[in-house]
């Protein structure tokens, strides 16, 4: 299986906010947010290993900022770190000013996937190679984020997790 790198999973999905999509307040409600980068995060895991992938878990969403209405938001997201099966997706989510074009960065999200076949079994996936600084540091982190998220859900004891375990120590 050919490695890859985050660079060939990179996606970007670019919409505008729609008043039936936001919260009292006319800024963009957050489960809307949340299925936008699921699509986003998908399109990207897919990219990276070409197969039917799914959502394993939501590891981490940062509300920054509040996205007004009419706002036209970029989602940038790309795999920043591929283990056996799953592979963990970090984005990046932009709100671009309607005069200057300016793009300040509202949101951040980390979601996690696994590749899996047609009876939803998971299978191997290609390795993954950073290329960047930013790629490096977020591919080091990624090992860290899974653990939690296996012992959040009770698929890992926490003694066996080492990489926590080694931020206390
Ligand atoms: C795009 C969409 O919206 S899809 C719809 C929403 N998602 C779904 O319906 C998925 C439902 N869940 C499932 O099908 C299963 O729980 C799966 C496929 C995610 C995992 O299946 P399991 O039987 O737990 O498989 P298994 O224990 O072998 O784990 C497979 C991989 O998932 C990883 N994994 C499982 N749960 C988690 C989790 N909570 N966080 C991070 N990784 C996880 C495992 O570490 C393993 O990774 P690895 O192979 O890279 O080491």
């Amino acid at each position: 299986m050919e490695n890859r790198t985050p660079r060939q999973s990179f996606t970007t999905v670019t919409d505008l906010v729609l008043p039936s999509e936001t919260n009292p307040l006319n800024n963009l409600f957050g489960g809307e947010l949340l299925a936008r980068m699921d699509r986003a995060a998908s399109i990207a895991a897919r990219r990276h290993c070409r197969r039917v992938v799914v959502t394993a878990s939501v590891n981490h969403v940062a509300f920054s900022r509040m996205i007004p209405l009419g706002s036209v938001v970029t989602i940038e997201a790309q795999v920043s770190r591929a283990f056996k099966s799953s592979m963990e997706v970090y984005m990046d989510v932009y709100i671009e000013d309607r005069e200057s074009g300016e793009r300040t960065k509202a949101n951040e999200a980390i979601y996690s996937f696994v590749a899996v076949d047609d009876t939803g079994r998971p299978v191997q996936i290609p390795a993954i190679h950073p290329e960047t600084e930013d790629e490096k540091n977020r591919y080091d982190a990624a090992l860290r984020r899974k653990q939690l998220s296996l012992v959040l859900a009770g698929k890992m004891k926490a003694a066996e997790a080492t990489e926590l375990k080694a931020l206390f120590e």
